[in-house]
């Protein structure tokens, strides 16, 4: 994969690449975040409900501890609890009745968490599994293997949990860095209960949490030749750290000199059809009778960058996008006049004369569809290309002097084995044995599955 942003004048087309090392922000979630209605954490102050594996000393009998010490954390089994210390349960146990105590066993890597008559056990015994998800249901007595949304983590092998609002499971990885270590399972949130409809199975979905403030993801959408692509790749050539390109899957045909994989990942109907079906993509529409489609990794990669996501998509998919609450600024770019439109399409020199009448019928309907109201946000004509581009910059907020600033990136910890968590409303108090307790914030959390939850601040207690 080329290192640089194509220069406009190098390509006979305009899209930009994905630049490696390059990023932006976010996901999008479907549930357009938390519902405002709902409080994130319903925990009386000092309450606490976590899950977590005792010992992380994989070679030892380490019991899994499940405690079970606030109404947010349901005790399913309807054990009188103690005061003070609260019972130890292990995965193997969850099916039993527990009319006569606790069997102790160990099963490493696994946490369990009780949301209503359903226990969600995450991890496995090893590297393969320790991610993997399965619910028990108490109501039927069964195990069910969900159907599993989103980019999961890579290994969970130690890891401590806790249930936020009853319809996401926070995860905290052991043993690695604080940027790599804040993961979600949403269970029962509005983006849930819209894929179990769907699949008609029991459905999870994993979403990284994003430690710092990502800028919302930018939609650029305007009729073929209007000149998005030139903008996009005017942007990233000025600002390669502060902007990402997601690169989209079409079922078009190369043209000359693209790329597969950094302007577009090139794919057929039925493997594209398939991946739909399976939940990978964020957006899709028949654009000019091929299919096109925005993939949940393909802004996932922008955000795993740090960087702000550019998102190239027709009218149909910026309508989709909007609807799933990306969270994102919608931007329409109109040509001066439809003449120019045409002239520009036929120097661009990419299409047949047949194609070119069909994306010319097609601008007709776009160009109307990009006055709906509520759609976009800020209407751009690309008369003068430069003049075109300081009105971008200005509607984005930037201005050459922010080329030069360096990225802010928030301090990153080594987070430790055997951690324990406790929240208290919004925060999440990490314990890492004997090192400093961090706190992780979730008052500005935003976004979620199946793609990253983003505005999560993580510091040091006393700060
Ligand atoms: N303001 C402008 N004045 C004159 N030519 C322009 C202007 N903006 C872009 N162009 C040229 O118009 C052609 C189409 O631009 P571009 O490829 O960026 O369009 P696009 O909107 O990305 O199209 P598509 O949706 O088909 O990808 C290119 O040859 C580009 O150099
Ligand atoms: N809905 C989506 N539309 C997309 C996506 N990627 C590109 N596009 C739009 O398709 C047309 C044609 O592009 P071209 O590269 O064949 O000229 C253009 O309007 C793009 O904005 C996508 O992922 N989803």
């Amino acid at each position: 994969m080329p290192s640089q942003t194509p220069k406009r004048s190098s390509l006979p087309f305009n899209r930009p690449s994905r630049q490696p090392n390059s990023s932006i922000d976010h996901p999008f979630n479907q549930n357009k975040g938390l519902d405002p209605r709902e409080e994130i954490l319903d925990l009386a102050p000092g309450g606490s409900c976590v899950s977590k594996r005792l010992n992380t000393d994989h070679s030892t009998s380490a019991p899994l501890f499940f405690h079970f010490s606030s109404s947010d954390c349901v005790n399913p089994l309807n054990i009188a609890l103690p005061q003070g210390e609260a019972p130890a349960l292990f995965v193997d146990d969850v099916q039993k009745s527990f009319s006569n105590g606790f069997d102790l066993k160990q099963k490493d890597f696994e946490t369990a968490v009780v949301v209503g008559h359903k226990t969600y056990v995450i991890g496995g015994t090893d590297e393969l599994t320790s991610s993997r998800v399965r619910i028990f249901d108490k109501l039927t007595g069964e195990w069910v293997i969900p159907t599993i949304l989103g980019t999961k983590p890579e290994s969970l092998k130690g890891h401590s949990c806790v249930l936020l609002n009853k319809n996401r499971i926070l995860i905290i990885k052991e043993n690695c860095k604080s940027n790599e270590s804040v993961w979600f399972l949403e269970v029962d949130t509005q983006f849930i209960r819209d894929q179990k409809k769907k699949f008609e199975t029991e459905v999870v979905a994993w979403s990284k949490g994003v430690i710092g403030n990502a800028e919302r993801p930018i939609v650029i959408s305007g009729p073929s030749g209007v000149g998005k692509g030139t903008l996009i790749n005017m942007l990233m050539k000025e600002f390669p750290t502060m902007f990402g390109f997601s690169v989209s899957h079409t079922t078009r045909a190369p043209r000359e000199k693209e790329q597969n994989g950094v302007h577009y990942h090139f794919t057929t109907h039925g493997v594209m059809e398939e991946d739909i079906k399976s939940g990978k993509f964020l957006e899709f529409a028949a654009v000019h009778g091929n299919l096109y489609g925005t993939s949940v990794e393909a802004v996932d990669v922008v955000a795993d960058a740090g960087k702000r996501c550019i998102l190239d998509i027709d009218v149909q998919g910026a309508r989709l996008v909007r609807a799933s609450s990306l969270e994102a600024i919608f931007i329409f770019v109109r040509p001066p006049s439809f003449e120019e439109l045409e002239k520009r399409l036929r120097a661009r020199g990419t299409e047949t004369e047949e194609q070119i009448q069909k994306r010319l019928r097609n601008a007709k309907a776009e160009l109307e569809e990009g006055n709906s109201p509520g759609l976009f946000d800020h209407i751009l004509v690309n008369d003068d290309i430069e003049a075109c581009y300081e009105r971008l910059k200005n509607i984005l907020g930037i201005s050459e002097s922010m080329n030069a600033a360096p990225v802010t990136a928030s301090k990153v910890f080594d987070l430790s084995v055997d951690l324990s968590l406790s929240k208290i409303n919004e925060k999440i108090l990490i314990n890492r044995g004997d090192a400093e307790q961090k706190v992780l914030d979730l008052s500005s959390m935003k976004g979620g599955a199946p793609g990253r939850t983003r505005g999560l601040d993580m510091h040091a207690f006393d700060q």
